[in-house]
């Protein structure tokens, strides 16, 4: 059974007893979220990232989901991408699409990747073109309260260092407020060169979930979620700035990278 709770300002929390239950938890929300956005507006647009975020979503291709998910009415996107080729070991659209997209049926146009013969800062441009195309054509909702468009889910991983998307703690990238979508050449993980959704984008979504597992991310999501103590304050961790204007956010972890959480106890 998970341990839930909703924290006054950080959104709901879901500490769960292992990655089976959580992958489940994960699977359940996404389904949930994305017939609600059918009903609502007739499309569901779902903003993914790397790591072991994709993995744990591996449910979603076996059934009942993969049955009862409306795949033809999907639009994907990216939060952030390694500037690499398409079919190279580190592309996030290349993880995406051998574990679940491959397995589904989501239209290949429906699947918004970058631009993978250009530059960085050419795919953000070009990345970022696209998605106001979009947005001027109604595929996706613009935001009412920010110049952004408003993702109906934004899937974001955590790195230990508290990073999410391709936005790392103290870069340069934190700061950027104009575009929808920047880029990276320096990146602290590798590879350097990267492409990413702004936080401005981020917090413009209806519901941005954030998943971080494992004892090394405990750090980071005490940083990210709890009242911090003078000493600690950390106001440039980017885990820290997801906070959706007028959106939902929910972290979904398992036990180890709770457990630096105020208060963390876990009924047996
Ligand atoms: O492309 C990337 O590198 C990711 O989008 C990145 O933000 C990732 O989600 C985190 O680093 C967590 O990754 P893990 O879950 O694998 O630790």
């Amino acid at each position: 059974m998970a341990l839930t709770w909703t924290h006054k300002d950080r959104g709901e929390i879901r500490v769960h007893e292992n990655l089976e239950e959580l992958s489940i938890d994960l699977v359940d929300y996404i389904a949930e979220i994305s017939e609600a956005s059918i009903k609502e507006h007739g499309v569901f647009c779902i903003v993914l990232s790397g790591g072991s975020l994709i993995n744990l979503m591996g449910k979603l291709v076996e059934p009942p989901y993969n049955k009862i998910v409306d795949w033809a009415k999907w639009y994907v996107f990216w939060a952030d991408e390694r500037v690499v080729g398409k079919n190279h070991d580190d592309s996030n659209y290349k993880l995406a699409k051998d574990t679940l997209l491959s397995k589904v049926n989501v239209f290949p146009r429906h699947i918004c990747s970058i631009n993978d013969t250009v530059s960085a800062e050419d795919a953000a441009t070009e990345y970022e073109f696209a998605i106001r195309q979009m947005v001027k054509t109604r595929t996706v909702i613009a935001s009412e309260n920010s110049d952004c468009p408003r993702f109906d889910l934004i899937l974001l991983g955590m790195g230990s260092d508290g990073h999410v998307a391709s936005l790392f703690p103290n870069h340069p990238a934190l700061e950027v407020k104009d575009d929808w979508v920047t880029f990276l050449t320096d990146s602290p993980k590798l590879p350097p060169e990267r492409i990413t959704f702004t936080l401005p984008v981020i917090n413009s979504a209806a519901s941005v979930v954030v998943v971080a597992t494992g004892e090394s991310k405990a750090n980071a999501v005490h940083l990210a979620i709890d009242d911090l103590t003078s000493l600690e304050t950390s106001p440039s961790l980017p885990a820290r700035l997801v906070q959706p204007s007028s959106g939902n956010l929910i972290w979904f972890m398992d036990k180890p990278a709770g457990s630096k959480l105020d208060g963390f106890k876990f009924s047996e």
